[in-house]
């Protein structure tokens, strides 16, 4: 009878604590880079578990630092870890980590802002965009600093299918400022309502996990820190590209006290603003004493839709910015007044995520 072959999980050998990598290295937390860190590890593998099952997994940890969370992800299983941490005084640890766990881990001394994704796994795992996922995950307890300009770049190469995404729809489990956890998962005609609610949604199932509290982190935080996991949707809810979505979204939003035609007006020259303005929101279906909060995502579907024709029957309305107008005239004012400054004029909107 032939032995049973009994699968042993992979555990990391006894290794020094982080709170002793944190001494052996002198690695104190730098406030410019956002350097909260995690060292309780029921805590790590609890983010690790949103994840889902990463056993032979290959994973993109972002900002590893001291390495709390990267032993969770190496316990869980993975089997290519790849780890793209900036601040060079972290490589001698995560080294560590690397000779602990022979031929699982690459480490990338480098920007997450501009490193190559697309180039760093294998092509074998490429899935059609509407298939099951690939078997590769983006886990990171994201510097503040970073998280919200990441995210927006990742959300635009999960519209292009670039970046992590031209294997599939890579998933993403990552740590927010509470606050802008909130924003993300927020629904229709809640208070934490915005741009990012949409912008995320419209491409992702977004599921927000749990709240680790500030003082979980050493140094401790102002703030509490959400834990959100993306899954980039087979259809996108709507089908425009991510630049026009975008602006269409933003100018909403600009005024988000107000009623929602007065930012949609200001998608449109002065000269056509009231008119164009009425014919999009008449043609969107959309009501224009509803709140930007109000409006649900298949509003901003049509209303981008609309805005897209009208764009092409009107020349140069996709690259109209209003606050350029505003900017220019502002300066002109001051200019004749003999003041010159740079302001935005004064005006009420929000620029925002
Ligand atoms: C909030 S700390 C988290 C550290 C560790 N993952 C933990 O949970 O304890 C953020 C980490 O991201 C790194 N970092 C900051 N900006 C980065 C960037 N642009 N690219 C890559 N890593 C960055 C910092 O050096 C730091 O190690």
């Amino acid at each position: 009878m032939a032995a049973s072959s009994k699968i042993v999980p992979f555990r990391l050998p006894p290794l020094p604590t982080i709170r002793e990598i944190i001494k052996l290295y002198k690695l104190r937390a730098e406030k410019q880079l956002s350097q909260n860190f995690l060292l309780d590890l029921r805590l790590t593998d609890k983010i690790v578990r949103q994840a889902g099952s990463l056993r032979d997994a290959h994973v993109c940890e972002v900002g590893p630092g001291p390495g709390g969370l990267t032993r969770s992800i190496l316990n869980a299983g993975a089997a290519d870890l790849l780890l793209v941490e900036k601040d060079n005084r972290f490589i001698p640890g995560l080294k560590l980590l690397s000779e602990a766990a022979p031929g699982k881990v690459r480490i990338v001394q480098g920007d997450i802002l501009t490193y190559r994704m697309d180039r760093a796994f294998p092509n074998v795992l490429n899935k059609e965009w509407e298939d099951d996922p690939p078997d590769l995950h983006i886990i990171g307890n994201l510097p503040f600093n970073v998280s919200t300009p990441l995210l927006v770049n990742w959300l635009e190469n999960i519209s292009n299918r670039t970046g992590p995404f031209v294997y599939g729809r890579t998933r993403l489990t990552l740590t927010f400022q509470k606050e802008v956890a909130e924003r993300l998962t927020a629904s229709t005609s809640s208070r934490q309502r915005s741009r990012l609610s949409i912008m995320a949604q419209y491409l992702c199932t977004v599921k927000s996990c749990f709240t680790i509290p500030g003082r979980a982190f050493i140094p401790k935080p102002e703030v509490d820190v959400g834990v959100v996991h993306f899954t980039p949707l087979a259809q996108p809810q709507i089908q425009q590209p991510f630049k026009l979505v975008e602006k269409v979204v933003r100018n909403v939003f600009q005024f988000r006290r107000k009623h929602c035609h007065k930012g949609i007006e200001m998608l449109f020259p002065e000269a056509q603003r009231l008119e164009l303005a009425g014919q999009m929101m008449c043609e969107a279906d959309v009501d224009p004493t509803r709140r930007p909060t109000e409006l649900k995502i298949a509003d901003f579907k049509a209303l981008a839709d609309v805005y897209s024709r009208l764009c092409s029957e009107y020349q140069n309305l996709l690259t109209y910015d209003f606050r350029e107008e505003l900017r220019l005239k502002h300066l002109h004012r001051k200019t004749r007044q003999g003041v010159v400054e740079e302001s935005n004029g004064g005006a009420e909107w929000v620029d925002e995520y």
